[in-house]
């Protein structure tokens, strides 16, 4: 019996990137034992990007609809119907919250799957030993952590009697309520709060930072807040919550600001970050503060000897995208194949919101404090051709942010119609360093928003 506990890799959470780690090193040979306690691909495919993008198109297709007087005639009334998304998602993304594919798809690979709690005991001669439910497991080679973050509920006084929802209460709604407050105005609370207005909502984003997407550059979060206004969503930012408690039924809610006002909707959606547990998963066993907020590790994602962790709780972009670049450093890693460490000066992000914002590297105001010669360029969308072209919600700009020593990019931000496409071409400069006088000596497609990049790298000589 005690064989059936042991295997090379034990793979705790399979997340998209653990899942992706657990297949290729279970198709490379080695016995790999899988462990979710949820389901496999974790919270992307079933209660984040997917469906969130779904909604995202739906609430895309209205607001162009309701663009069409302005630019093509009349199409008549346009009569949102919230059913054909959480349709749409229950069947096609979600296949009703039913793992069942991913499981065939993870076991066709060669690997066990297990559904349970999996948790790192701590380390023997014999390798790293795991709790899985109770049951004691034990990993020879190692064992790769893939556990994720859950939301984490701002210490709002009264909220735990409030019926809020989080993304899964979002996502997962046969109907949406007639007013919504949103506490938090990061990605999660800025995509779900248009799609919600898109479809008729009376959306409040209160959001604590002095203003929306407040990690981005603050052209961004500006941009956002007039669209936001566009939609009729009131945008509260530069105040907290203090106070919460449930007013009449269902999920509906009072809301006091620390300013003193008091707000009152249907329903709380609250998106004011994620927290990672350390203890739940045994990280403390091996030396992790349980307290701590992200898991440190070296550039091959290491924790320490025999335990890798990868995805949002290394803290390097709690996005997909970084969870699969740190599955492919892992297998390599495990595997002794080499190639690349893990490097994080490129890192791509997209906020789904309409303009879409698309930055990579760093902003304006961490490459001053990292580089001695920092020389900044903005464009706005409406002085290229496209962009004036485009009209109705066409707003943007292209911002690039150059170490003027090395002439390269460090960082740059590419918000409109289609900034998250935009970006791929600044996500390449940025990571392969391309030089500056480089890009600007290229031919750029006309009429293309991306042309715009070359605007604003031409204006890079006379800035500061
Ligand atoms: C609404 C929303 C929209 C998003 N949109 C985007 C987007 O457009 N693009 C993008 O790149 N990112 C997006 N993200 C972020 C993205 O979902 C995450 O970065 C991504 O899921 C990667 O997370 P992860 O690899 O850390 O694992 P997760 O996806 O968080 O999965 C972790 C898994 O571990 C399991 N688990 C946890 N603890 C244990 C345990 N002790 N034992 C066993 N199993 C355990 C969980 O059940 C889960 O299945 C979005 C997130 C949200 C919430
Ligand atoms: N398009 C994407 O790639 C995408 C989409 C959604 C989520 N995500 C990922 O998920 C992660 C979590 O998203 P998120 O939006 O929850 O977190 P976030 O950290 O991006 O934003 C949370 C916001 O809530 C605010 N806040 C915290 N406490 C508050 C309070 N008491 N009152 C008012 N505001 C408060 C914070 O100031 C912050 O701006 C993100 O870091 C992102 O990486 C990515």
């Amino acid at each position: 019996m005690s064989n059936e506990r042991t295997a090379d890799v034990i793979v705790i959470g399979l997340g998209p990137g653990g899942e992706d780690v657990a297949g290729r090193l279970a198709e490379a040979g080695l016995d790999v034992v899988g462990v979710d306690e949820r389901l496999v691909g974790g919270e992307c495919p079933y209660w984040g990007c997917i469906p969130s993008k779904m909604m995202i198109r739906a609430a895309g297709l209205l607001a162009e609809a309701r663009r069409v007087p302005k630019l093509a005639g009349e199409i008549g009334y346009v009569d949102p119907r919230w059913e054909l998304v959480a349709d749409r998602i229950r069947d096609e993304a979600t296949d009703d919250w039913d793992d069942q594919v991913a499981v065939d798809r993870l076991t066709g690979k060669g690997a066990r799957f297990v559904r349970g709690h999996g948790s790192i005991e701590g380390r023997t001669e014999d390798g790293v030993q795991v709790s899985i439910d109770g049951e004691s497991w034990t990993a020879t080679k190692g064992v790769v952590v893939n556990t994720g973050t859950t939301p984490a509920i701002p210490p709002v006084e009264g909220i735990g009697d409030v019926d809020y929802w989080t993304n899964h209460g979002f996502v997962q709604a046969r109907e949406l309520p007639d007013s919504l407050i949103v506490l938090g105005g990061g990605a999660i609370g800025c995509e779900l709060s248009q799609v919600a207005a898109r479809f008729g909502v009376q959306v409040t984003v209160v959001e604590k930072a002095p203003r929306l997407l407040a990690l981005e550059d603050p052209r961004a979060g500006e941009l956002v807040a007039t669209a936001f206004a566009e939609d009729g969503i009131d945008v509260r930012v530069g105040v907290g919550a203090t106070h919460a408690e449930p007013h009449g039924a269902g999920g509906a809610v009072k809301v006091r600001l620390d300013d003193g006002t008091e707000l009152t909707a249907d329903r709380l959606l609250v998106a004011s970050g994620r927290a990672v547990n350390v203890h739940a998963v045994g990280l403390d066993t091996v030396g992790i503060d349980p307290d701590a907020r992200t898991v440190p590790v070296d550039e091959w994602c290491r924790v320490t000897d025999r335990v890798w962790a990868l995805g949002d709780i290394v803290g390097h972009g709690a996005f997909t995208h970084m969870s699969m670049y740190e599955a492919d450093v892992v297998v390599r890693d495990v595997l002794g194949q080499g190639g690349a460490p893990a490097r994080y000066d490129a890192v791509p992000r997209v906020t789904f919101t309409d303009p879409e914002v698309g930055a990579v590297g760093l902003t304006e105001r961490a490459a001053r404090e990292q580089f001695a010669n920092v020389r900044v360029a903005t464009v706005d969308l409406g002085d290229t051709t496209r962009g004036w072209i485009h009209g109705p919600g066409g707003a943007g700009f292209i911002t690039v942010v150059e170490d003027a020593d090395r002439g390269v990019l460090v960082g740059a931000t590419s918000a409109g119609p289609t900034g998250g496409e935009v970006l791929g071409f600044l996500a390449l400069a940025v990571s392969a360093q391309v030089p500056v006088q480089s890009m600007i000596d290229m031919p750029y497609a006309y009429p293309t928003i991306h042309r715009g990049i070359q605007a604003a790298l031409q204006q890079l000589s006379s800035a500061s």
